[in-house]
């Protein structure tokens, strides 16, 4: 950075590291009692939930009805939609929760309409889908992740490798070279918030929004895919277009097009790993297994089948998969292995 880039983002800095605190202060009141941050009461129920998010009309309840047993009210008008729908995906043993939502318009971040609700549903999903509709304008996108960004979610971006820690005394590390902000600056954004007494330790090379992010620490970092409906209605040239977006799948509802595909990059994308369970002498279950998220422990597995089990926990076996070394013969393995997709696995206890 030049000298005025440097003077630009450090006063750009404090600026939106104030902003930023008041607009958490809006959106997150101290008292519970607001509306602000609410989300829909839906309970969480099988091995991952995945938001519907998009404006009014996009398609979000006719994907919900195709791809799950429950039926969601569709209609050519907007605001069809007025609460959180929950369906089930049932896919190679894993049962997915898709929440079909009411359509969200700009502004809705600031609380228009429903959108504060959706939103604060929306921060509860494990993978956002970002729903447009394939006939309408590129700007839709933008404006949606607009609202998506005001109220604190992160689509697909990694939390910055920041650790915070509030002190007696302060400090400030770094270890890697700042290029994108500066030392002075990250030292008057923590002054601004009158945190003199704390320790950050920076290990990438952030920007300063970013460290405002970590600062604030209400931040959701989901991932997201971004679901284009209404094929049907564009031409060939632009669905080739769109399709080779990033994180992009094209769909048609209506027409029953690319829904498999669409269950396939969810799947893919939540990274769950289905775990086989065997008794002794037993053959494996292979019709029932237990579907965590990737970096899953023998804990984990424990917990997925009963609750007491960790607790009576002798030794586990692997009997075969990708986390065994020894296949085919079992290998011994504590609490904190690892497993991995298409592990099959016996508990033995106390
Ligand atoms: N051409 C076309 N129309 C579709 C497709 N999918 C849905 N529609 C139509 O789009 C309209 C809106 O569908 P909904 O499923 O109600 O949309 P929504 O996003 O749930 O709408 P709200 O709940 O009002 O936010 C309906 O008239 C559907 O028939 C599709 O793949 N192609
Ligand atoms: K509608
Ligand atoms: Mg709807």
């Amino acid at each position: 950075m030049g000298i005025v880039e440097k003077a630009t983002e450090y006063h750009l800095g404090l600026l939106k590291a104030k902003l930023a605190r008041y607009r958490a202060q809006l959106l997150e009141p101290a008292s519970k009692s607001g509306p602000a941050g609410v989300g829909f009461d839906v309970q969480k129920s099988g091995d991952a939930r995945v938001a519907l998010i998009g404006f009014p009309s996009v398609g979000k309840s006719t994907l919900l009805s195709k791809a799950t047993h429950t039926a969601s009210e569709t209609a050519a008008y907007e605001f069809t939609t007025l609460t959180a729908i929950p369906g089930v995906i049932e896919y190679q043993g894993a049962r997915i929760q898709l929440l079909d939502l009411p359509g969200i318009v700009e502004g809705a971040s600031q609380g228009r309409g429903r959108g504060r609700q959706v939103v604060a549903t929306a921060k509860t999903a494990d993978l956002i889908l970002v729903m447009l509709d394939a006939t309408k304008s590129e700007e839709q996108r933008r404006l949606l992740e607009l609202e998506l960004d005001a109220v604190g979610i992160r689509l697909n971006k990694r939390k910055p490798d920041v650790v915070f820690k509030r002190r007696t005394t302060g400090g400030l590390n770094t270890t890697v070279k700042l290029t994108k902000t500066d030392e002075k600056t990250i030292r008057t954004i923590l002054a601004s918030y009158k945190l003199h007494n704390c320790d950050v330790m920076i290990r990438e090379d952030i920007t300063t929004d970013e460290f405002i992010d970590v600062l604030i620490g209400t931040r959701k970092y989901i991932p997201c895919l971004y679901v284009y409906n209404k094929i049907d209605a564009i031409s060939l040239e632009q669905v080739d277009k769109l399709a080779r977006t990033e994180n992009t799948v094209v769909i048609s509802c209506e027409m029953d097009l690319n829904l498999d595909y669409l269950i396939d990059r969810i799947w893919d994308n939540l990274g769950l790993v289905k775990i086989y369970t065997k008794k002794r002498g037993a053959r494996p279950d292979l019709s029932d297994p237990v579907c965590l998220r990737k970096g899953a422990t023998i804990e984990d597995v424990c917990i997925g089948i009963h609750k007491s089990l960790a607790a009576n926990f002798r030794y586990g076996l692997v009997w075969w998969g990708r986390s065994s070394k020894f296949s085919p013969h079992a290998q011994k393995v504590s609490l904190n292995h690892q497993v991995q997709d298409e592990d099959v696995v016996s508990i033995f206890t106390k």
